[in-house]
């Protein structure tokens, strides 16, 4: 882990580097060179863009799960030749394991994890056990990984990028644990906020996509407007903060500006405000405990704004609901849970079932998963939820007739 009061830039590998997460860390370590550097890249399916950032930073390893090492060299060598410069050569990896070898590669002080997906906890467990502070965008690696990601992280090592979790834990930093009363999620309430059921079973991928306040990629904005999103989030807070899950709520706030809120034992409650972006806390998770000035912009109070705040409909979004009560059901539901909705939400995009549905399909995994008969009475481990997952995305996608192939490589 780095020192918090060295005046070294920090190293910071960044898994996932060629998506939204990924491509604005680049800009806030790009945005301040003097406390960062690129260590390490890890990409997927966008080899050209991968190599760009290759040449553009100078990383010492890269690693593509699409890419053979060669294919990677070569479009290295491509993008050094269109900007005008000499290749350089880094370490190269490739295939299902090369972001977990990117993670534990030693060059880095930090890991920045802004992978999409489960998949994401090969390199989050890699990130830990090498040491490193881990910046975690990658909700689904706790959420599925629960104690296994805790007891892997020293105390102080993982920090949440998220944009609640980062507002919390600035929150929690006025107050001790004894005197937090509970944990308020603010959501967006998504491109569907005020939808009844019935009219969200007709909604297309299109309107799905339409985020009212973030710009992100497919899957977590997907999520956002099932609820999915605010459901994973909360069991994110209960495992980041150790706060019980009937302590944790959420509230609508349409305007994107106060992140989420702690509420201590004295009836105050400590707010987190800024204008919807990600940049803040990407820097203030690579950073940490620092923060980084100018890292984004501030709320502007010259002008007239108004932020509104109601309740969720658990009617029409009932995702949250059914999380509380998977989280509460075995250590291994949560897996069930993601990888359920992981297949739903392609599923959905590729025109096989409606909106409703993702939940819906969600719902009969939790409810179907028998931990006992799926695992034969293994406890958490990484066999556990690897079959976990398996199950719940073969029942997934027995609902619209798919054939059961299993996880995405490099998974679990
Ligand atoms: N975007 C945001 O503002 C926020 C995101 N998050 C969380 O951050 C994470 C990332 O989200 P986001 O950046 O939006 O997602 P994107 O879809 O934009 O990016 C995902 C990244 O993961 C890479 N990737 C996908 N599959 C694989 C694989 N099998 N092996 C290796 N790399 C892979 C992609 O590579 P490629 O594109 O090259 O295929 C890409 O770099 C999610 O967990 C999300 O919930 C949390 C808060 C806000
Ligand atoms: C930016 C971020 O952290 C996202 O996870 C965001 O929370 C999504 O918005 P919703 O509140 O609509 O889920
Ligand atoms: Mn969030």
């Amino acid at each position: 882990m780095p020192d918090a009061g060295s005046s070294a830039p920090r190293r910071v590998t960044l898994i996932g580097s060629t998506g939204s997460i990924g491509t604005q860390g680049l800009d806030v370590i790009a945005a301040a060179p003097d406390r960062f550097e690129v260590a390490g890249l890890s990409g997927g399916s966008n080899t050209a863009l991968l190599a760009r950032q290759a040449v553009a930073t100078g990383a010492g390893a890269v690693g593509s799960a699409t890419a053979s090492t060669d294919e990677l060299a070569e479009a290295i060598a491509t993008a050094a030749r269109q900007a005008g410069v000499q290749a350089p050569s880094p370490q190269l990896y490739s295939g299902p394991t090369a972001a977990a070898e990117v993670a534990a590669w030693e060059g880095a002080d930090v890991v920045l994890n802004g992978i999409t997906g489960s998949i994401g906890l090969a390199p989050t467990l890699a990130a830990l056990q090498a040491g490193h502070l881990l910046a975690l965008a990658n909700k689904e690696s706790l959420i599925v990984g629960g104690s296994l990601v805790k007891q892997a992280a020293a105390p102080g090592q993982l920090v949440p990028v998220d944009s609640e979790h980062s507002a919390l834990a600035q929150a929690l930093r006025s107050g001790s644990a004894a005197e937090v009363r509970r944990l308020v999620l603010t959501a967006s309430g998504g491109p569907f906020r005020g939808r009844t059921r019935d009219q969200l079973a007709t909604v297309t991928p299109a309107e799905a996509l339409a985020h009212p306040t973030w710009d992100m990629g497919r899957v977590v904005t997907t999520n956002s407007a099932s609820m999915v999103n605010k459901a994973l989030e909360v069991i994110e807070a209960h495992l980041l903060f150790d706060v019980p899950l009937g302590d944790i709520d959420v509230v609508v706030h349409p305007q994107s500006i106060v992140h989420s809120m702690v509420e201590f034992t004295d009836g105050s409650t400590i707010a987190q405000a800024s204008p919807p972006s990600m940049l803040l806390p990407i820097a203030l998770g690579i950073g940490w405990p620092h923060r980084v000035p100018g890292a984004a912009a501030a709320v502007d109070w010259t002008r007239a704004a108004t932020w509104t705040f109601e309740p969720l409909d658990e009617d029409a979004f009932g995702a949250v609901r059914l999380a509380k009560q998977a989280a509460a059901s075995s250590t291994t539901h949560m897996a069930v849970y993601n990888a359920a909705n992981e297949e739903a939400v392609e599923a959905f995009h590729a025109g096989r079932i409606g909106f409703t549905d993702i939940v819906d399909t969600v719902r009969a995994a939790v409810e179907d998963y028998d931990p006992a008969a799926v695992l034969g009475g293994e406890s958490l481990s990484l066999t556990a939820l690897a079959a976990a997952e398996d199950w719940a995305r073969a029942a997934a996608r027995r609902r619209w007739g798919a054939a059961p192939t299993g996880r995405p490589a490099g998974g679990l």
